[in-house]
C-alpha cells in the first residue's frame, strides 16, 4: 500500500485527496493540528484516515503533500526534518511561490527523503475542504520545480502518482516560476483587489456603482474575493518580484493617461488590438493556464422560474452542469446566464438542447 499524507486538507489538499482516495493501492491520511478539522475530513470522507499527530501522518508515508498556506510551509518542513521519514519518501507542496520553499528544503537535513516543489495552476477564490473537487486539477498545468540535485527517478515517481489528478505536469525552475506566476496570478490579484476597493470607496457615497456593476467588473474582480490570509502570505513571499511588476504596471497605466491626455485614438486602439490578440491566443476555453472550464452564455427572459427550468432541462438530458451564474445589469431587463461545464461534450450537448428550447446562446 502506498501511503499519502496530506498536511492541510483544504481546497487544494482536499482536491488531491479526492483524486487519490479509493484508487488501488493508495491510502490517504489527512493531517491537521485541529481535532475539529480532523473530524471534518473524516465526516466528508475525503481521506481514509486523519490525525492531529504530525509524526503519525508522516513517519511511514511514501508521499507527503504540504497543502497549508505559504507562510506555514517552512515550519512544517522543519518539523518533518525532526521525524525519521521513510527512505525515498517524496515531500512536495502546492504553495503558490516556489523559491523560498525550495531554498528552505535545501537547507534542511531531510534524511533520505526528497523534496520536490509543486504548484498546481488550478484553484479558485473559494477555500476549505468544502470547496474541494475531484475535477479541480483536470487539464490544468501542474508545475514541479526539482533542482539539479533531485534524483530524476523521484520526479518520475511523483509524476506517476500525479497521473490521478489528470493534470499536465511541467518542470520549471523555481525563480522563473515566481517571475511568471507573479505576473499571471499574483499581480492580477493585487489589481483586482485595488480596483474593487477603488469602486467600493465610490460606492460608499453612491450605491449605483454596485448596482450597475455588470459583466466586465465582475469578470475582472472575481479573484478579489480570495482568501485574505492565503494571499497575504503569497504576496509577501514574492515581494521582490511583485515590486518590479508593479513598476511595469504603473508604466502601463501612465501610458494610458498619456494617450488620453493627448487624445491618441490610434495608440488606445493599438493597445486594445495587441491585448485582444494575445488574450484570444490563450489556449481555447481555458482561463489562462488555470483550469479547464467550458462555458456559454444564454440570454434569459426576466420571467420567474426560467433558471430552474434550464437547470432541469439539462439535468433531464443527463448534461452535467458545474456552475451557473446570473450576469445582469438591471433587475427589470432580460439577463444573461453563464453556464459552466467540466467537459466539452457536456457543453456541446447543452448548446444543442438550449437551441432546441429556443434559447439564444453565445460564447
Ligand atoms: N486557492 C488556490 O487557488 C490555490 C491554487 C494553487 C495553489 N494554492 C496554494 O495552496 C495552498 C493551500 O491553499 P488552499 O486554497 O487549499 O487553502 P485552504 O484554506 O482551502 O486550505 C489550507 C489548509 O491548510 C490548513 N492550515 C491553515 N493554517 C495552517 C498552518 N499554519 N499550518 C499548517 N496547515 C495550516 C488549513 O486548516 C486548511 O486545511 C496555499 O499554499 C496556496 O498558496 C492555492
Ligand atoms: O482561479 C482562481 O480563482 C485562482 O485564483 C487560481 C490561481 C490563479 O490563477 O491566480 C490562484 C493561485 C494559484 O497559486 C494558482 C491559481
Amino acid at each position: 500500500m502506498v501511503k499519502i499524507a496530506i498536511f492541510g486538507v483544504g481546497l487544494m489538499g482536499g482536491s488531491l485527496a479526492l483524486c487519490f482516495k479509493g484508487k488501488p493501492d493508495l491510502y490517504v491520511v489527512g493531517h491537521s493540528t485541529r481535532e475539529s478539522s480532523v473530524r471534518k475530513y473524516l465526516e466528508r470522507g475525503v481521506v481514509d484516515s486523519a490525525t492531529t499527530s504530525l509524526r503519525e501522518a508522516a513517519e511511514d508515508a511514501d508521499f507527503i503533500f504540504l497543502c497549508g498556506p505559504v507562510g506555514s510551509l517552512e515550519s512544517t518542513l522543519k518539523q518533518l526534518a525532526e521525524v525519521k521519514l521513510k527512505p525515498g519518501c517524496i515531500i512536495t507542496d502546492v504553495g503558490s511561490t516556489k523559491s523560498s520553499v525550495n531554498a528552505c528544503a535545501r537547507s534542511l537535513d531531510l534524511g533520505e527523503a526528497i523534496f520536490i516543489g509543486g504548484h498546481p495552476m488550478a484553484g479558485s477564490e473559494r477555500s476549505g475542504v468544502e470547496a474541494a473537487s475531484l475535477y479541480l486539477y483536470e487539464n490544468a498545468f501542474y508545475v514541479l520545480t526539482p533542482n539539479g540535485t533531485t534524483p530524476p527517478e523521484a520526479v518520475e515517481k511523483l509524476k506517476e502518482l500525479l497521473v490521478h489528478t489528470k493534470a499536465n505536469i511541467v518542470i520549471v525552475d523555481p525563480d522563473e516560476h515566481d517571475d511568471i506566476v507573479g505576473a499571471i496570478s499574483h499581480l492580477p490579484h493585487m489589481i483586482a483587489v485595488a480596483l474593487t476597493n477603488q469602486v467600493r470607496r465610490y460606492n460608499d457615497n453612491n450605491e449605483l456603482y454596485s448596482q450597475l456593476a455588470a459583466g466586465g467588473f465582475r469578470d475582472i474582480t472575481r479573484i478579489a474575493s480570495s482568501d485574505p490570509s492565503m494571499w497575504r502570505d503569497i504576496l509577501v513571499d514574492n515581494r521582490d518580484v511583485l515590486l518590479r511588476l508593479i513598476e511595469d504596471w504603473n508604466e502601463g497605466i501612465e501610458e494610458f493617461a498619456r494617450m488620453l491626455k493627448a487624445g491618441d485614438l490610434e495608440g488606445i486602439g493599438e493597445a486594445f488590438r495587441t491585448s485582444g490578440e494575445f488574450r484570444n491566443s490563450l489556449p481555447e476555453r481555458r482561463k489562462g493556464v488555470i483550469h479547464a472550464i467550458y462555458e456559454c452564455y444564454v440570454d434569459v427572459p426576466d420571467t420567474p422560474g426560467v433558471i430552474g427550468r434550464i437547470a432541469t432541462e439539462l439535468g433531464n438530458r443527463h448534461i452535467n452542469l458545474s456552475n451557473m451564474q446570473i450576469i445582469e445589469s438591471r433587475e427589470d431587463v432580460p439577463g444573461i446566464l453563464r453556464l459552466s461545464f467540466r467537459k466539452q461534450d457536456d457543453l456541446d450537448q447543452a448548446v444543442i438542447a438550449l437551441g432546441e428550447l429556443q434559447y439564444s446562446v453565445h460564447f
